[in-house]
């Protein structure tokens, strides 16, 4: 990327000599299945506490707690079917099946069955805004279809969800001739991102594992930027170590200092997402180190409560299009799943299409979609200002193809141009959007220029981070610092002197030229 004119701020970290292990191969090779289930569990605190204290919404939450409930969730492999021979509790470590594919969390789908759909959608309706713990979190308000079996206690929670579902009226409007167009915009959150929904989950289990004597020494993923934030602020928030492995200088300084505020154990390597990811799933098999990424199933049963929630926005009417950006592609699943379960469940009648939107210089899923679905190559990602999924070989291509086919979804990309000048244009009407969302908004330019999505279509395109972890991307678009890109919709400060006339001068200038609205 070019320098930018506006000021760069350099921020150095000196590398730890902290180590991890004196020599991981030292460490007994765990078996793939740990299993940590205890029928004498007590869920109360390990540790007293010394005093009494004044009550928390916690302790209401104990002294409400209701009989248990009968519902229940499995490990099982990815796309199995309901009667699998192969299954796993959620209280073993476990993240690939015996033949070295995906897992999926399985439902008891029966039992959640035994509700009517009206059931289930006055149920979650009526724990929206409430600080009953945990419901005030949009996805513990959804607890019997993400952790059944969880005791409240255990939650790591920061009230993430119910994220703003915002009415893209004028950038609708002006730029597509659109009426019913919408931003989910799960970046509104606790750590700026949709990845809270997914790590409220892990962590939680993962705070039980601990309780449960299960050897957890700390939680650890590879990350572009979110997934790592995210990680270390929830295991920050219930004292679990954390672990994360980041692609050097390939992700934001906003994202970076999030785990090393928050007190995460951070390595800087010198590789690619891609590189991390292979690196940290090795790791994880060696040390007793939870793995948090999403090829770890449970973080998508947290993330799939964002479709739920869009459903519930829309006093439980089913858009016709939700456009999501790819590139791990466990969001995509997640996605469809919830929307399937409301499907499932008699809370909707219908399913949403999906449209998984990458970066052109990260693109495997596209290429593939492009091949008919016959040709899977993971690709050597470039270097793309969607920073977040510049990402070559997605763990969970397996799930966004299901999910995909069986929305009638549609795969689309974007080009740096087409990526940064969606941005601008969204920012111009009043967002403040991440690259990422700019790659999700540029694939529906194109959809509605095609006429594959129509001027009344109801359409949700999700925001997946908040803007401010990007800035910089901004800052050299609007300087118009970007090698080979236009910067159409640049609109950089103006410098004046500091005296009267030189200021209305350059206001008349501006307003003589300026559209009128
Ligand atoms: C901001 C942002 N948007 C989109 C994605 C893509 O999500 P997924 O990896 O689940 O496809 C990621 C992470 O990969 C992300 O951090
Ligand atoms: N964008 C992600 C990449 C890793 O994805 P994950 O969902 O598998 O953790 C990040 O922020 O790290």
């Amino acid at each position: 990327m070019a320098a930018s004119s506006f000021p760069h701020y350099t921020l150095s970290f000196s590398s730890s000599s902290a180590a991890l292990s004196p020599n991981p191969r030292s460490v007994p090779r765990r078996p793939a299945v740990i299993s940590c289930t205890s029928s004498t569990y007590d869920p109360s605190p390990l540790v007293e506490a010394p005093a009494p204290l004044p009550k928390t919404i916690r302790d209401e939450a104990r002294r409400l707690r209701g009989p248990p409930q009968s519902f229940s969730a499995k490990y099982v492999p990815f796309g199995s079917g309901l009667d699998s021979a192969e299954s796993y509790s959620l209280d073993e470590i476990v993240y690939r099946s015996r033949s070295g594919g995906l897992l999926d969390v399985q439902h008891d789908m029966e039992a959640l069955k035994s509700f009517p759909g009206a059931y289930w959608r006055e149920l979650f309706d009526s724990r929206v805004g409430r600080t009953t713990w945990p419901y005030g979190s949009g996805v513990w308000s959804k607890k019997e279809w993400v952790l059944p079996e969880i005791d409240s206690d255990d939650i790591v929670s920061a009230f993430e969800g119910n994220s703003n579902l915002f009415w893209a009226e004028r950038f609708g409007k002006q730029f597509l001739g659109m009426n019913d167009l919408w931003v989910k915009h799960c970046g509104i959150s606790h750590t700026g991102s949709f990845k809270d929904l997914g790590m409220t989950v892990l962590v939680s289990q993962v705070n039980r594992l601990r309780k449960l004597n299960c050897p957890v020494v700390g939680v650890g993923c590879a990350s572009t930027g979110d997934t790592s934030a995210a990680l270390s602020a929830y295991c920050a928030a219930a004292g679990i170590p954390s672990i994360v492995f980041l692609p050097a200088d390939k992700i934001s300084m906003a994202q970076l200092v999030q785990p090393i505020a928050n007190g995460a154990f951070v390595l800087s390597i010198d590789t690619d997402f891609d590189g991390c990811m292979k690196l940290i799933r090795e790791v994880t098999s060696e040390l007793p180190i939870y793995l948090a990424n999403s090829l770890n199933s449970l973080r998508l049963e947290g993330q799939k409560t964002a479709a739920v929630e869009i459903l519930q926005q829309f006093d439980w009417e089913v858009p016709d299009w939700v456009i999501v950006p790819g590139g791990n592609l466990g969001n995509i699943y997640a996605f469809y799943k919830g929307f399937h379960m409301c499907k499932e469940l008699g809370l909707v009648d219908r399913m949403p299409r999906l449209v998984s939107a990458q970066a052109a210089n990260a693109n495997p899923l596209y290429l593939y979609y492009k091949s008919g679905w016959k040709d899977f190559k993971p690709v050597k990602a470039m270097t793309t200002f969607a920073s977040a999924i510049q990402i070559g070989d997605p763990v969970s291509i397996d799930r966004a193809v299901y999910a995909l086919k069986n929305s009638d979804g549609i795969v689309e990309e974007a080009t740096e141009e087409e990526l940064m000048d969606a941005m601008a244009q969204a920012d111009s009407t009043g967002m403040f959007i991440c690259p990422h969302t700019g790659v999700a908004l540029a694939a529906l330019i194109k959809l509605r220029n095609r006429g594959v999505i129509r001027p009344t279509d109801r359409t949700v395109v999700v925001s997946t981070a908040h803007g401010l972890k990007f800035t910089q991307s901004k800052i050299d678009y609007h300087s118009k610092d970007i090698k080979d890109m236009a910067c159409r919709l640049a609109n950089p400060p103006v410098s004046v002197k500091a005296d009267f006339g030189s200021v209305m001068d350059v206001l008349k200038r501006h307003l003589n030229s300026a559209p009128k609205y």
